[in-house]
């Protein structure tokens, strides 16, 4: 058989992406990331896969300080209803996490779904509609990995009214905000979600999570579970 992977140094330096990837809000600098730079993650995240070849991103890219607080705004506005979902312990807790870094960074970028792009059928996009936006969310992963290798952090911010964030960025109808998303270098990259470092709530165990075990609870002891038990055997 061919082996087509990448030597060991190159498949290691994607894992490691992959690994050490992390959603930042508290530890971005405000270091200004160069053109050049962030072109490579624009193209990082253009070369994603979409369905029937859509490609129904764009990509606003926003540095200005006013735009960026009016998201702020509309964030407060929604993380204050957020809070409204947890009660007690839970909610002075909820209270407590920093859950965006939109003015700390200096580069803001809102990734947007074109959902009439391709026309009125796109190839494979039949049954299952949100595929557009499937695929979007893969551009935003290729960026954010590139990103994680480049040292820049990023940062995803869902807590925003989408239709008052497409109005503030001025969005035709059909196009639709998918992730805001804060960029900046970072003090540091921390070692684990900045969720789970809170107690807020921790990674599953990935054998957990084979053959439906979260809702069936039977674990089938086969040699890929004994694999996923421990990985460094292989
Ligand atoms: C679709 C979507 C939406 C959001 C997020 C992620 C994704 C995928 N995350 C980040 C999320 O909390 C984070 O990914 C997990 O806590 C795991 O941490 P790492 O990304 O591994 O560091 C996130 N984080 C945050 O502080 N504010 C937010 O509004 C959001 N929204």
């Amino acid at each position: 058989m061919t082996n087509h992977g990448f030597p060991d140094e190159q498949r290691e330096g994607l894992y490691r992406a992959i690994r050490e990837r992390r959603d930042v809000r508290s530890q971005f600098l405000p270091d200004p990331i160069a053109p050049q730079i962030l072109a490579r993650l624009l193209q990082a995240a253009h070369l994603a896969p979409s369905v029937g070849f859509m490609q129904p991103w764009d990509f606003l890219v926003i540095d200005s300080i006013e735009i960026k607080r009016a998201v702020k705004t509309l964030y407060e506005q929604a993380n204050a209803d957020a809070a409204n979902n947890y009660s007690g312990d839970r909610a002075a807790q909820y209270r407590r996490l920093k859950l965006e870094g939109i003015v700390d960074s200096p580069i803001n970028l809102c990734i947007t779904c074109d959902r009439q792009r391709g026309g009125p059928h796109v190839l494979g996009r039949n049954t299952m509609l949100e595929t557009d936006l499937f695929s979007t969310c893969l551009a935003v992963q290729n960026l954010w990995l590139a990103a994680r290798a480049e040292g820049i952090g990023v940062g995803w911010v869902s807590i925003v009214d989408p239709a008052l964030l497409a109005e503030t960025l001025k969005l035709p109808a059909h196009v639709q905000p998918v992730a805001y998303l804060c960029l900046g270098y970072v003090s540091e990259f921390l070692p684990k979600p900045e969720l789970e470092i809170a107690g807020w709530r921790s990674r599953l165990p990935l054998e957990q999570l084979l053959h439906g075990n979260t809702w069936d609870g039977q674990i089938e002891d086969d040699a890929l579970l004994s694999a996923v038990r421990n990985p460094h055997d292989t």
